[in-house]
């Protein structure tokens, strides 16, 4: 497969770049009454404004060419039938499988994967209400009143951001924690509030072998035991999801109590999974399964979808030129709403992990960007902050708003306030203030020419910074979904176009490595610091702390 630089519709989006990286979006608007309507798409529940980025209809045809030259669609039909995309790890990439309500078969090397995956979804259920109705209870008898789910990665961010991002659909009387992150000051922190007796444990671990959340783990089962809890007691509190059985009965968790995953589900991708029983327990199944139906309705639109039309398909190929022919760096995700402020770390693990990557799985390094750093955070409250550097500062940075068009709480006047201020930013990004419509404005306040010609340059906005503005009717659990599909969709978009697999995660491996290696050298100040004299005066300097 010929790399991405190398496909003819690159070098023909080359030449036309070169035609239009000077147009500004304010003269597009102003020549085409139409331009909303022509660069506006749906699907499903969500709708997508990309009228406010650099593009005409011929930048939109020439960037969906190298979609099809790099063959989104024929990669797309072959991650949802099971093709082994992942080649790195010689895996099936089946997230969709997990959300799959049709009756058609999923087949990995032959075996149709769907009856484990519905079997899987009914145990879940079945747990969730026993755990609701209080048929499963503590070791004292009494119904569990919270659950402290621990996992890291994509055991952890997806459950943790979704549970807080549907919070008006939590269920009463059940309190979820989350504990990801080997600093013992969190656990230290939710243990101090749990009662020993009325506490789940969830430990979610796809490999059963991340440092952080065995060690989170064992701390929680000292606290059980501890605390009142006896070694018999431990089955009826402490629960797991991995695709390790093995190791996970070798830890010690009772076989009836682990909940399955598999190697064709990446980390990451792995919320639709029992990685999202967290979920369940604080919304209830229903919200649980409507959340899966809402990436389901994502999956038919991103399948069946012409590539014009095709929502994910878009997003991919406007990042793709921001980041490959304006050079841009960074992606903000800026969530208009409350409840989904932890969204963007969310995207960040999504995208970063997938494809923060610089080979291809065929072994040649790439000669250009791939996946930007995503970053972001809730509006209004960047705009207090960060905004300026996006409206200007001497990057650029495209961003997307997200926005349901109804609020959770309809107070007053705040929703159409919390609107104004997206739409409104939007609007800024895109047509900026020129030096003339500045000097105009001092002039009318009577300043002089050498006052106004030191103070206007701060004052203009170069205007034409790109944005994508989508819009939900509300933030439903399906709706959620629907949205977090789609962002799962544009990031395989982009992978393919880049030529790599968005699938594995080599990149965290090293990282993993040098800190065991340097664990044992904390811990036994005999072993000899034989690395550099940065590393080996920073593990002197630990192993000296109480001296
Ligand atoms: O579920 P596990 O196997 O504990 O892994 C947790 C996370 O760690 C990573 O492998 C990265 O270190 C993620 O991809 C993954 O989601």
């Amino acid at each position: 497969m010929a790399l991405f630089t190398q496909l003819k519709s690159y070098q023909a989006l080359q030449s036309h770049f070169e035609e239009v990286k000077n147009e500004h979006m304010r003269d597009l608007f102003a020549k085409d009454a139409d331009r909303f309507t022509k660069f506006s798409a749906k699907a499903c529940g969500i709708e997508l404004d990309y009228s406010k980025n650099r593009i005409t209809e011929k930048t939109k045809a020439l960037l969906l060419d190298l979609a099809r030259e790099a063959k989104v669609e024929e990669k797309r039909d072959g991650m949802f039938t099971g093709a082994r995309i992942n080649t790195s790890e010689d895996r099936a990439v089946l997230h969709t499988a997990l959300r799959n309500k049709s009756d058609n078969e999923v087949l990995v090397d032959g075996q149709d994967v769907m009856p484990e995956v519905r079997a899987t979804l009914a145990k879940m259920k079945a747990f969730v209400a026993e755990v609701h109705d209080g048929t499963r209870k503590g070791y004292t008898g009494k119904q569990f009143t919270d659950v402290l789910a621990i996992g890291i990665g994509g055991s952890f961010l997806g459950p943790k951001i979704m549970t807080e991002a549907l919070k008006p659909y939590k269920v009463e009387g059940l309190n979820v924690h989350f504990v990801a992150n080997v600093d013992g000051a969190h656990i230290h922190d939710v243990l101090a509030k749990l009662p020993v007796e009325t506490t789940l444990v969830l430990m979610s671990s796809k490999s059963f072998g991340t440092q952080e959340t065995l060690k989170n783990t064992l701390t929680t089962k000292e606290w059980f035991l501890n605390n009142g809890g006896t070694f018999e007691d431990i089955a009826k509190h402490f629960m797991c999801v991995s695709s390790n059985i093995k190791a996970a009965t070798e830890f010690g968790m009772d076989e009836d109590n682990i909940f399955p995953m598999w190697d064709w589900v990446g980390g990451r991708y792995s919320l639709w999974s029992a990685i999202g029983l967290p979920i369940a327990l604080a919304l209830g199944f229903d919200n649980f399964e409507a959340l899966i139906d809402g990436a389901y309705d994502m999956d038919q639109h991103f399948l069946s979808a012409p590539l014009e039309e095709n929502v994910p398909a878009l997003l991919g190929v406007l990042g793709v030129w921001y980041i490959n022919f304006f050079g841009a760096q960074s992606h903000v995700l800026l969530p208009y709403d409350h409840y989904l402020r932890g969204f963007p770390a969310y995207v960040q693990q999504l995208d970063m992990e997938s494809n923060g990557k610089s080979a291809t799985p065929t072994g040649d390094y790439l000669d250009y960007a791939t996946g930007p750093v995503i970053w972001g955070g809730e509006g209004t409250n960047g705009q207090h902050a960060f905004h300026q550097l996006i409206h200007q500062g001497q990057v650029l940075i495209p961003a997307d708003f997200i926005m349901p068009i109804h609020s959770q709480h309809e107070m007053s006047n705040h929703h159409a306030m919390l609107a104004s201020n997206c739409f409104g930013q939007t609007q800024a990004l895109m047509q900026g203030k020129t030096v003339e419509q500045v000097k105009a404005e001092f002039a009318d306040k009577g300043l002089t020419d050498a006052e106004i010609e030191k103070v206007a340059p701060q004052k203009v906005f170069e205007g034409n910074k790109p944005s994508n503005t989508i819009l939900m009717e509300k933030l439903t659990p399906r709706a959620l979904g629907q949205l977090i599909a789609m962002y799962e969709h544009k990031v395989f978009v982009q992978g393919v176009i880049w030529g790599i697999n968005s699938f594995d995660q080599w990149g965290v491996e090293l990282g993993k490595v040098l800190g065991n290696d340097v664990l044992a050298k904390l811990e036994d100040s005999s072993i000899e610091l034989d690395g550099d004299s940065s590393t080996n005066a920073l593990i002197e300097r630990f192993r000296n702390r109480n001296a």
